[in-house]
């Protein structure tokens, strides 16, 4: 399963990075950067019509390279200037060719709330998300067991960083309410065979109370997606590869809104 392929690859990352810079010291960097509001990125989630967190990643196990010629702050900026609410950057390297620099630049570009897109299985990463500049983090209920997920939530706020918990199933989603999420997202993905179907965010859209923000992440490919997943409820939407691919970042953003159509 490709989740455990991440988090070994996780584990290994996290034990060189450990020994380059100790917990206690990343730590107290992490408590002096600078500190935002999360409320700031609950409002910014929970724009209508429906609000967009655009992503910034060069490939992924899925579908192995996206962007040949990948330049993370410049589509940081693009996305920036076509008025998305969020800007999501992959941080994992082995699988997606991300990096913690990617966040670091792209936090010195723009102003718009920041998601750390990695697979976090240690407090150490969260601070390392803070550093780094990030607003939120995405917690993986999969990859997390009931006593990490309160914890790593507490410990995010405590930061002042608002926090994503991803589930795939109804018992998933439990467990996420059950740990404090305010920001719930279902992965359209599925991860044993990378098959996408929306309808599991509108399946299980009825099972998260309104007060939570809920995104629906992956797979969303134009309008038509967008307005079955609006129609359901859903109040933000996660749109990686089909605005890494489009030549006119811009022109999709506004047709993912419902403007006019894109001709990309
Ligand atoms: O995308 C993958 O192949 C993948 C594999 C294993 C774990 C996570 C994976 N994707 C992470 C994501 O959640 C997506 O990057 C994100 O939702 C955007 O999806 P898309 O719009 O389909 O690029």
């Amino acid at each position: 399963m490709i989740l455990d392929e991440l988090v070994a690859a996780t584990q290994q990352r996290l034990a060189h990075n450990q020994a380059r810079v100790p917990a206690a010291t990343m730590h107290a960097q992490a408590l002096a950067a600078p500190t935002t509001d999360p409320a700031d990125v609950y409002q910014a989630l929970r724009q209508p019509p429906l609000s967009i967190i655009a992503e910034v990643k060069a490939a992924s196990p899925s579908k192995g390279t996206i962007a040949a010629d990948f330049d993370p702050v410049a589509t940081a900026q693009e996305y920036a200037a076509g008025g998305v609410n969020a800007i999501s950057v992959l941080t994992e390297p082995t699988y997606f060719h991300g990096d913690i620099n990617y966040l670091r630049t792209i936090r010195q570009a723009v102003t718009v709330p920041l998601l750390r897109k990695d697979f976090i299985i240690d407090d150490y990463m969260i601070d390392e998300a803070k550093v780094a500049g990030a607003n939120l983090i995405l917690l993986i209920v999969a990859i997390l067991d009931d006593h990490q997920l309160r914890d790593y939530i507490h410990k995010a706020a405590a930061l002042g960083l608002a926090v994503l918990v991803e589930a795939h199933d109804p018992h998933e989603i439990q467990r996420a309410l059950q740990a404090g999420a305010d920001i719930i997202g279902v992965n359209n993905r599925d991860l044993r065979d990378f098959t996408v179907d929306l309808h599991r965010s509108v399946a299980l859209r009825p099972l998260v109370p309104r007060n939570i923000i809920f995104v629906s992440e992956s797979g969303i490919r134009g309008p038509q997606d967008v307005d079955q997943l609006r129609t359901a409820g859903v109040d933000a939407i996660l749109v990686g590869e089909t605005l890494m691919r489009s030549p006119n970042k811009a022109a999709t953003i506004n047709a993912l809104r419902g403007g006019e159509h894109d001709d990309n």
